[in-house]
């Protein structure tokens, strides 16, 4: 794992702009962003603080890609203000310490890692020695393939090893370990930590809620333009009461809906799950009405759970604009 001094600090002027306790990385304030009819953003405000590693969850649609895209200059808002590293996302000074890992990057699949590596070097004034990106990207021995011959998760890592080039303050992932295997996810993991110890500011987005809750230092979730709520992870897992039930049992759906306190009952394969808050009780009732029961777990609600309940629609859906 890299550590916090492979990640020298800018220049201690344009550090100090922005450092302290109520430093702010990236900042939207009250921003409205239209597409003709369509309102992505609603009077949206949101803060990045120089360590932190947010995470924005929200459905398709909720307004997610639109941040990002705002912070990164590439669009206007309607109303409200952007602001990285204390000034216009366009401003030269601020794109040039921030870094950004996207899924529609387009890079040229004929140039060699080492040769992509050394052309997004070239763009920025304090970039990092092109041996400690090979090695925090995990891109040692691939150095002299082409970048349209590498695998799903090694142009992962590649992507990930240009947008850490300038030593940004502020790093963009968008998805970052899609098509990684396990150990590439962990190792990307670690080096995201490893950023992150070093005061940098990262806004991850991703679908794999275990990536956020292992992650990130504080969620946002977001629906339709608007943030439903925000907190660590476990504060987020905190909002949806009640703990799940899983078994096999004969009791039927509508008599466990019944029970005192379930709120929600399901079928899983062969099994039943059914949502409590009194989970203990609920457990003894079904045990003495069902000798058979078997395979039983009790689990605390993942992060996906409070996501899901968090942003379902009045049939239990998602909001589709
Ligand atoms: N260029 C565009 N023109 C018109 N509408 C757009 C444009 N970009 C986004 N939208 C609309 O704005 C809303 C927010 O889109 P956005 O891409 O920010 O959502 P998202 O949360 O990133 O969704 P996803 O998870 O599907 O990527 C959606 O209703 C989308 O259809």
């Amino acid at each position: 794992m890299a550590t916090a001094d492979v990640y020298p600090s800018q220049s201690s002027i344009s550090a100090a702009a922005w450092t302290g306790p109520n430093a702010t990385v990236a900042n939207l304030h009250s921003v409205t962003k239209k597409y003709g009819k369509t309102t992505a953003l609603d009077n949206f405000s949101f803060r990045l603080a120089p360590g932190e590693v947010v995470t924005l969850l929200g459905p398709n649609g909720a307004g997610k890609t639109t941040a990002v895209r705002l912070l990164l200059g590439l669009i206007a808002p309607n109303a409200g203000a952007v602001s990285v590293l204390g000034r216009d996302p366009r401003d030269a000074d601020a794109r040039t310490r921030t870094g950004a890992m996207l899924q529609v990057a387009r890079v040229p699949e004929v140039l060699r890692v080492r040769e992509l590596i050394d052309l997004f070097r070239s763009y920025y004034p304090q970039p990092l020695p092109t041996k400690e990106i090979v090695r925090i990207a995990k891109l040692e021995g691939l150095e002299n393939r082409l970048f349209g011959k590498l695998s799903g998760g090694q142009r992962q890592r590649t992507l990930f090893g240009l947008a850490i080039c300038g030593n940004p303050d502020l790093v963009f992932l968008d998805e970052p370990t899609t098509g990684m295997d396990i150990e590439s996810r962990r190792a990307l993991w670690d080096e995201v930590r490893a950023l992150s110890a070093a005061g940098k500011a990262v806004l991850l987005t991703t679908h794999y809620l275990e990536e956020a809750d292992v992650l990130a230092t504080r969620v946002v979730v977001i629906n339709r333009g608007k943030t439903i709520c925000e907190g660590t992870p476990a504060d987020i897992r905190r909002r949806v009461s009640g703990r799940r039930i899983r078994c096999v049992t004969q009791l039927d759906h509508a008599f466990l809906a019944t029970l005192p306190t379930v709120s929600d009952v399901r079928q899983d394969r062969e099994a039943v799950i059914v949502t409590a808050e009194a989970a203990e009780d609920v457990v003894r009732e079904m045990l003495q009405r069902d000798r058979t029961l078997s395979g039983l777990e009790i689990l605390t609600p993942a992060l996906e759970d409070a996501f899901l309940a968090l942003t379902a629609g009045p049939k239990g859906g998602h909001h589709e604009r």
